[in-house]
């Protein structure tokens, strides 16, 4: 096989730029056997010189300067991996711009400017490679643009944020407080550098707005989605829904509605039997539903440096491979078409409702009737012993109805004098319609 020499600029030497660098020294020899790529790292940029990144480069490759790595005409393909909106968007464009091949693992970039991205994509005579964007090491985008193109996409869910999932498993199996985990997140390489994207729930939406412009042909625009986080969920809330059969998962759900692609994040109820309850710690899970197949679903580390190293190896490779080639990949997402997303409070739910009622005859009924005012039919009921003060713990599951519907039923349920605390609404997700 005739080798063709690709060389690499690597823009952010972080824990996914670090990681790169280690899995092309590792796997590097066997890359080229495989695939007749000789992957080289022509050079390094990061504003941090000095940190140690856990792994040995030759000092002349580092630059404080992306800028220039990305014009260096012995560079010839880019990997950004610095992260956030600023720099990372501008170097993307500009290498885009010279006809340079962009792989990037930056999904707040591509959710927040998908529109001026794949714009510059569908002009630029290189491809924008980004698998280690959605889903850490799992191969799900291939999944999607590759082995399901022929699908009608109809509805896609799952687990998104490696870091959530991992303070939502800590938290339950060894009864750890939310900041202790999140620290812990942290210090693994796992949430991002504003931890907040993570645990509000925007990382997880960024991913999923990824996988429909992929689904569905055009960027979603990031406002008007439902995006909750897990920053409210208390360790009793945890209990609680394992006692009723549930584990409380972050999730993302994308679905093909006849008005619209609803498209929400907030985490949920998923029953314990369900394939996604015992997804755990750091691991993804994605399940794609298509006209044809029916449900694949897709499972492994979604955050880290080495699974994140792989995903972008991976990309890189191929857009090596499209560069030797001399062919630029289609662009399957056109930023001149628009989707209609479905009005967030329009998707119908099931729903958890935690309430704190004060301990006395027909209080309960009070709560049925607003309920049932407001068009909520009541799955069942579970009282809580009271164990201090007035009020004792109700929780409610309902069947479905509207989400709007829950708004205003919680609103006119605050307002009778017979409840206390915070009402912890929550949706409840069994996937079987
Ligand atoms: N850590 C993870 O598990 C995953 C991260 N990602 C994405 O990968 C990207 C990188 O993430 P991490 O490696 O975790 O972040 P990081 O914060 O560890 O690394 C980013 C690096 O970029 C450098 N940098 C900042 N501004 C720069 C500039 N103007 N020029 C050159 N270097 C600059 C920083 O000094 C830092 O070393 C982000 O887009 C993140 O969302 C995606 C999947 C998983
Ligand atoms: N912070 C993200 C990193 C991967 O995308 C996560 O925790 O999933
Ligand atoms: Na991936």
């Amino acid at each position: 096989m005739r080798m063709k020499t690709v060389r690499v600029g690597i823009l952010g030497f972080g824990t996914v730029g670090a990681g790169v660098v280690e899995g092309l020294r590792r796997n590097g020899a066997r890359i080229a056997e495989r695939t007749g790529l000789n992957l080289e790292v022509g050079g390094i940029a990061d504003l941090d010189l000095e940190t140690d990144r856990g792994v040995e480069v030759d000092r002349a490759l580092l630059t404080a300067d992306a800028a220039s790595l990305v014009d260096d005409p012995g560079i010839d393909v880019v990997a950004e991996l610095i992260g956030g909106e600023g720099a990372a968007r501008e170097l993307t464009l500009r290498a885009l711009k010279a006809g340079k091949p962009v792989v990037t693992a930056n999904k707040a970039l591509l959710a927040e400017h998908g529109k001026e991205i794949f714009d510059a994509v569908e002009r630029a005579e290189a491809g924008l490679y980004f698998e280690a964007a959605v889903g850490g090491g799992i191969p799900i985008l291939r999944a999607l643009c590759g082995g399901l193109v022929g699908e009608r996409v109809e509805r896609m869910y799952g687990i998104l944020n490696g870091t959530c999932n991992y303070i939502l498993s800590r938290m339950e199996s060894d009864r750890l407080s939310f900041e202790h985990v999140l620290a812990e997140a942290q210090r693994a390489g796992y949430a991002e550098a504003e931890p907040g994207l993570d645990v509000d729930g925007f990382d997880t939406a960024h991913k999923a707005v990824i996988l429909a412009a992929l689904a569905y042909g055009a960027p979603l625009p990031m406002d008007g989605i439902r995006v909750r986080g897990i920053r409210g969920i208390a360790s009793g809330e945890i209990e609680y829904a394992a006692e009723l059969g549930y584990r409380i998962k972050l999730l993302a759900i994308v679905r093909q509605r006849e008005n619209g692609i609803e498209l929400r994040v907030e985490p949920a109820l998923v029953p314990r039997q369900h394939p996604l309850a015992s997804v755990g710690g750091v691991f993804n899970a994605v399940a794609v539903e298509g006209d044809l197949t029916g449900e694949t679903m897709y499972y492994g580390r979604g955050a880290g440096r080495y699974p994140t190293a792989s995903a972008v190896i991976g990309d890189l490779v191929q857009a090596a491979g499209d560069r030797a080639a001399g062919a630029a990949p289609r662009p399957r997402i056109s930023s001149s078409r628009s989707l209609d997303l479905l009005p967030a409070g329009d998707a119908p739910l099931r729903c958890y409702l935690r309430l704190a009622l004060i301990d006395r005859p027909g209080v309960l009924a009070k709560v049925a009737e607003v309920l049932g005012a407001h068009g909520i039919s009541i799955a069942s009921v579970l009282q809580k012993e009271r164990r201090e003060g007035e009020y004792a713990p109700v929780i409610v599951l309902t069947h479905k109805a509207r989400e709007s519907r829950y708004e205003a039923a919680v609103e006119a349920i605050r307002s009778l004098e017979v409840v206390g605390e915070d009402i912890v609404r929550l949706a409840i997700e069994d996937f079987d319609d």
